[in-house]
């Protein structure tokens, strides 16, 4: 610990919270955490404890105080909104958990937030894009060597759903990982999404369409389908088939050793975010750590108008999921400041 550290407030204990609590005290380099925030005051302190931070429960008391130079949010992405545009307002650099907001409306109004506040300070946690593997596989995409991208095959498995997760939440809290990572993969644009289903498996709960296919198109012309199925039992899987005219590569196939024992052969299935992601988590903050203490953002990192543009393509899929038709994406014109 020293004088130069960043010192972050953190907004939520919940499940991500905490792990980022954890995260930032034992593995961020220059970064220490020195308050929590959530209403739940003893969720707070729990997060809290062991890490030399305060608790508080008053998420905008972190926000205002004083030996905060930068701020973790990690509350549900309905809150989103009030917490970044006081962070902007106080001009400190927030890495916001995803979805940046829930809708396109509120998203945009936080984009024209940081723009009037002239200053890069809102980033995304879309952690995949500090993924080894996603980072390769863009790297791929970019050199040609796989010929033009055609189209991506995705599977997005969760074990299963806490209570009262739906059918719309698998579009903006689970596929919204896929909208970002394919305008990244590519660097395209999405411009429309259509949402199609089987019969839903025994293992979902009553009501919940689940698996779905979601099917992206970019303005470029690569079609993305989507399996998003969170009840899958076995575990947490994210894989991703890029098709290019001249060969295929596939990430999240299988990971750790592959085991031969007792006449059987195998290896085990991550399951949940924090360990198929958890590398990707600790390079997110790292980085993040190191720009915020120069005042700014990571480039590498997704900024309010990826946020934007995802919650864009989220509200597509929604309707699309609603309506049965395939929904046209409707964006802003993008600000010179976000080019
Ligand atoms: N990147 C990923 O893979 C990933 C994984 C899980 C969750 N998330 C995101 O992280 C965020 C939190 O998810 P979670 O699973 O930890 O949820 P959670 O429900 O476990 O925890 C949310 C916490 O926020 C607190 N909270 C509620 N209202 C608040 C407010 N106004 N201000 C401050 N705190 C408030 C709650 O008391 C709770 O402790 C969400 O945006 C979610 O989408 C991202
Ligand atoms: O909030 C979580 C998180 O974003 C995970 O990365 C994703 O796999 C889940 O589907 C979603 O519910």
């Amino acid at each position: 610990m020293s004088d130069q550290d960043l010192r972050v407030g953190l907004i939520g204990a919940g499940k991500m919270g905490a792990d980022h609590a954890r995260r930032i005290h034992e593995r961020i380099s220059n970064a220490r955490l020195v308050a929590v925030g959530d209403p739940d005051g003893e969720r707070a302190a729990q997060a809290a404890a062991g890490t030399g931070a305060r608790a508080e429960q008053d998420p905008f008391e972190v926000i205002g105080a004083s030996d905060v130079d930068a701020l973790v949010i990690a509350s549900p992405g309905a809150v989103h909104e009030p917490l970044l545009l006081a962070a902007i307002e106080r001009g400190i650099p927030v890495l916001c958990e995803k979805p940046l907001t829930p809708d396109s409306k509120s998203s945009l109004r936080v984009v024209e937030a940081e723009e009037a506040r002239g200053k890069h300070l809102v980033q995304v946690g879309f952690m995949r894009r500090f993924d080894p593997e996603y980072v390769e596989l863009k790297q791929l995409l970019g050199t040609g060597d796989l010929g033009r991208a055609l189209l991506l095959h995705c599977a997005h498995r969760n074990a299963e759903t806490p209570p009262g997760f739906t059918s719309q939440m698998m579009i903006y809290d689970s596929v919204v990982h896929e909208f970002d990572t394919t305008r990244w993969l590519l660097d395209q644009e999405i411009s429309a999404v259509s949402v199609r289903w089987p019969h839903s498996s025994g293992a979902a709960p009553e009501g919940l369409l689940d698996p779905q296919v979601v099917t992206i198109e970019t303005t470029g012309g690569v079609l993305v389908d989507v399996e998003i199925f969170v009840n899958c039992g076995f575990g947490y899987q994210v894989r991703c088939e890029a098709v290019g005219e001249r060969g295929t590569a596939l990430i999240g196939a299988s990971r750790g050793p592959l085991v031969h024992q007792s006449a059987r052969w195998g290896g085990a299935v991550p399951q949940d975010f924090r360990d198929r992601f958890g590398a990707a988590f600790d390079q997110e903050f790292q980085r993040w750590a190191h720009a915020a203490r120069r005042g700014s953002t990571d480039p590498a990192a997704a900024d309010a108008w990826d946020g934007y543009a995802a919650a864009a393509a989220c509200e597509a899929g929604v309707q699309a999921q609603a309506t049965g038709q395939r929904t046209e994406v409707e964006l802003a014109d993008r600000p010179d400041f976000y080019s």
